[in-house]
């Protein structure tokens, strides 16, 4: 689905992307972790066309990205980002039918005949039929993130980027995020890349993970074999006890107050 070869980004100078490769297959749902400043978001503005690399290239399918026109680009991925919607004063509906854009004609007519049947089965799944003549500015902000989802899932894309979808949501809202986008992947064989902070959240629910640090890859693969607690210290300058999920047979990272509040020389996180 997606391939990069060799990618390289600065901006201003500075080197924020060194030598990228990835290589992601249809269906599977891919976390992205690393610290602040790494360059996850970087990589998903490659990916999705709004930033261009210096170097390198990035295949979406069978084609370099940037030889996508916008509107084929965009029924074939969406993005969805912290805050997926800004609080607008559109209700709810309108604001899932926007998702149908990249199959508008010039008129704004939806070329797709189930169009207002697809929209009213996202509504239902995402729990959002009460609140459809809501304004967005209304909704709290886990409502306003499921509205940007359903937003998304409008578009009918072959690949989701998420950059930190879950950052602002409570932890209920976490789970029910997760489940929704797990939920329609299995539905539709949709392909995942997600930016996560949360790494018990990325064991979970992601069958692979991109780990960057600095601007590099330090590690690409299967969840199980790629999330070790000394991986996690080397990229995080943390020391986490690994616990096994009871219920799941995954990983998942206790704190251990005090552990790595040093910061290393050099490593990224100092104060400025
Ligand atoms: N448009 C830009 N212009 C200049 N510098 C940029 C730009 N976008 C990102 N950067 C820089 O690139 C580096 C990587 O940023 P990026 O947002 O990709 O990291 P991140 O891993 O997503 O961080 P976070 O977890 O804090 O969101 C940072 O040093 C940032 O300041």
């Amino acid at each position: 689905m997606i391939r990069m070869e060799h990618v390289t980004k600065s901006f201003d100078g500075r080197t924020v992307l060194r030598n990228v490769n990835v290589c992601i297959e249809p269906g599977q749902f891919w976390g992205l972790l690393g610290p602040n400043g790494s360059g996850k978001s970087t990589l998903l503005q490659l990916i999705s066309g709004t930033e261009k690399p210096d170097s390198g290239k990035i295949w979406l399918e069978d084609k370099l990205v940037g030889s996508y026109s916008r509107k084929e680009l965009s029924r074939k991925m969406a993005m969805l980002q912290q805050e997926g919607m800004p609080t607008v004063s559109f209700p709810v509906r309108d604001v899932i039918e926007m998702g149908r854009f990249p199959y508008q004609d010039w008129l704004g007519r939806d070329r797709s005949e189930h169009a207002e049947a697809l929209v009213d089965q996202i509504m239902s799944r995402l729990d959002l039929l009460e609140l459809a003549d809501r304004p967005v500015s209304e909704l709290s902000g886990g409502q306003r993130q499921r509205a940007a989802l359903g937003k998304v899932m409008a578009q009918q894309p072959d690949l989701v980027l998420l950059d930190e979808p879950t950052t602002f949501l409570d932890i209920h809202y976490q789970i029910q995020f997760m489940e929704l986008i797990s939920e329609w992947r299995k539905d539709s064989g949709l392909t995942i890349l997600a930016a996560l902070h949360d790494i018990n959240l990325a064991a979970l629910y992601c069958d692979h993970l991109l780990v960057m640090k600095e601007g590099r890859l330090t590690a690409a693969g299967p969840t199980g074999e790629v999330l070790t607690p000394s991986l996690l210290k080397d990229v995080f300058e943390v020391d986490l006890a690994a616990v096994v999920h009871p219920d799941h047979d995954l990983p998942q990272f206790l704190l251990r107050p005090g552990a790595g509040a040093e910061t290393p020389k050099g490593s990224g996180h100092e104060e400025p």
